[in-house]
């Protein structure tokens, strides 16, 4: 399977790049950045401290989709929606990785599903995808009496919050309250407050350092806590896991999917 990888340079795109090298059966056939970045002609195998692999970074993206069967995307929100009509008039699987989308870039992602398949989540780990599963389920079991709070931390050049994956654990304890996590959410709090309003789910952002992810869900009773979370200790996690979701995803039908599907976790 060729595979496109965009924002080469940046600090995901490399471990993207060499999870490509690593794995049988799939070939980098192209890496992009945007026009005038430092990283363009650079090759992209020396960028991930591969050595070089023959694969320079260009900024063609519709030559470079042309020649793929899929496009691992983690760069920002300008850039995917424009990626994603790009994928979709290739008719290839495109796999999002990048947080921070609005409401807007959603429904032109909802668009580009119409034409090719695409797999996003903010969180491509199976660990994080396995916990989404147990928060929905204990956000069932024990109902609004229990305050939900979720806490992320993140490196300091994180540039969204809350992040991708907070928000998608938020998601997985709306639906598991029956509720929507629109009507729900709390981002933020500051000044004179009130009171908690029941029902309502927290998030409370931490950015410092070179942290690449930690992240809790805080079930707090009357006169007791559960705590259920996820600590990333390493990128390239997620760079399997986009692997994995190109892979899943090449020759299905158009749609929009996420890493529930493709773990095959989306009954628990
Ligand atoms: N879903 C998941 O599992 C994960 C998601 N992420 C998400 O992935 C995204 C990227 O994170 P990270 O790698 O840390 O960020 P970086 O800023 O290190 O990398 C993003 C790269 O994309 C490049 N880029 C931006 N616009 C374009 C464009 N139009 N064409 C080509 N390249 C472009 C950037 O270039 P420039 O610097 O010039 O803007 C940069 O090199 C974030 O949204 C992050 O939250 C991160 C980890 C895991
Ligand atoms: O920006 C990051 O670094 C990360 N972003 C994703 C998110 O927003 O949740 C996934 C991971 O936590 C790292």
């Amino acid at each position: 399977m060729k595979l496109v990888v965009t924002g080469a340079g940046g600090r995901m795109g490399r471990m993207l790049v060499a999870a490509v090298h690593a794995t049988p059966g799939v070939v980098l056939s192209a890496a992009l950045e945007r026009a005038g970045a430092a990283a363009i002609g650079a090759d992209a195998g020396t960028l991930a401290g591969l050595g070089p692999i023959g694969v320079p970074v260009t900024e063609d993206a519709l030559e470079a989709f042309v020649g793929a069967d899929g496009v691992l995307d983690f760069t920002g929100p300008a850039a995917t929606t424009h990626f994603a009509m790009l994928a979709a008039q290739a008719r290839i699987a495109h796999v999002v990785g990048t947080t921070g989308l609005d409401e807007q870039d959603l429904a032109k992602l909802d668009a580009a599903s119409r034409h090719a398949p695409i797999v996003r989540s903010g969180n491509m780990s199976l660990g994080v995808n396995l916990l989404a599963a147990l928060v929905r389920r204990a956000a069932r079991a024990l109902g609004t009496e229990w305050d939900i709070e979720i806490v992320e931390t993140h490196h300091r050049m994180k540039v969204d919050a809350p992040s991708g994956t907070a928000l998608l654990l938020g998601e997985a304890a709306a639906e598991g309250r029956g509720v929507g996590l629109g009507q729900s959410a709390v981002r933020g709090r500051d000044g004179v407050t009130g009171a908690r309003e029941p029902g309502t789910i927290g998030f409370a952002s931490l950015r410092g350092g070179t942290v690449i992810g930690d992240h809790s869900v805080i079930f707090a009773g009357a006169g007791e806590r559960i705590e259920l979370g996820h600590r990333a200790e390493d990128r390239s996690l997620f760079a399997r896991g986009a692997v994995t979701a190109a892979l899943w995803a090449r020759g299905r039908r158009p749609g929009l999917y996420s890493m529930a599907d493709v773990l095959d976790l989306s009954d628990s």
